[in-house]
C-alpha cells in the first residue's frame, strides 16, 4: 500500500546518494562503467556477474532492490569480481586490489555510519510480504 511505496521511495533515495558519492570518488573511477570487452576481452570469461557503479544506479532506477541488504550483494560484486580478476602480485593488479578493498570498506562504513536499523528492518518486512 501507500506506506510502502514511501518506504521504498525513501530506500531508492538513499541508495542512490550512496551510489552517486561512491562514483564520485577518484580512487573507484575503475569501477564506475562495465568493463569494456574490446579492451579486456577475457573479461568475460573469468567473471560470471560482472556488476559496476552505473549498473548499481540504473538496478535502483528499475526497482530492483527492496532492501539495503539486496543492494549491498550487487554493491560487494563490483570489489570481489575487481579481486578476483586481479589476483597477480604485478604493480597494476595490487593497484586495482587496493581500490576494491577501499570500496569494500567504504560501502560498510557508510551503510554502518547513515543507515537506521529500523528502517532496514521495515524494508526486509515489505520484502517478506511480496
Ligand atoms: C574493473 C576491474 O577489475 C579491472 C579493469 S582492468 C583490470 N585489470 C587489468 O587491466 C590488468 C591488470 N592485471 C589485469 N581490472
Amino acid at each position: 500500500e501507500e506506506q510502502e511505496e514511501d518506504v521504498l521511495r525513501e530506500l531508492r533515495l538513499f541508495l542512490r546518494n550512496v551510489t552517486e558519492r561512491l562514483s564520485l570518488d577518484r580512487r573507484f573511477k575503475a569501477f564506475t562503467k562495465p568493463v569494456d570487452i574490446e579492451e579486456v576481452p577475457d573479461y568475460m570469461l573469468v567473471i560470471r556477474k560482472p556488476m559496476d557503479l552505473s549498473t548499481l544506479l540504473t538496478n535502483i532506477d528499475e526497482q530492483k532492490y527492496v532492501t539495503v541488504g539486496e543492494f549491498v550483494s550487487d554493491a560487494d560484486l563490483i570489489w570481489q569480481n575487481a579481486l578476483e580478476y586481479n589476483p597477480d602480485s604485478d604493480p597494476m593488479d595490487r593497484h586495482i586490489r587496493h581500490r576494491a578493498c577501499a570500496l569494500k570498506d567504504t560501502v560498510r562504513a557508510i551503510i554502518r555510519d547513515e543507515l537506521d536499523e529500523d528502517f532496514e528492518r521495515v524494508c526486509e518486512e515489505v520484502k517478506e510480504s511480496r
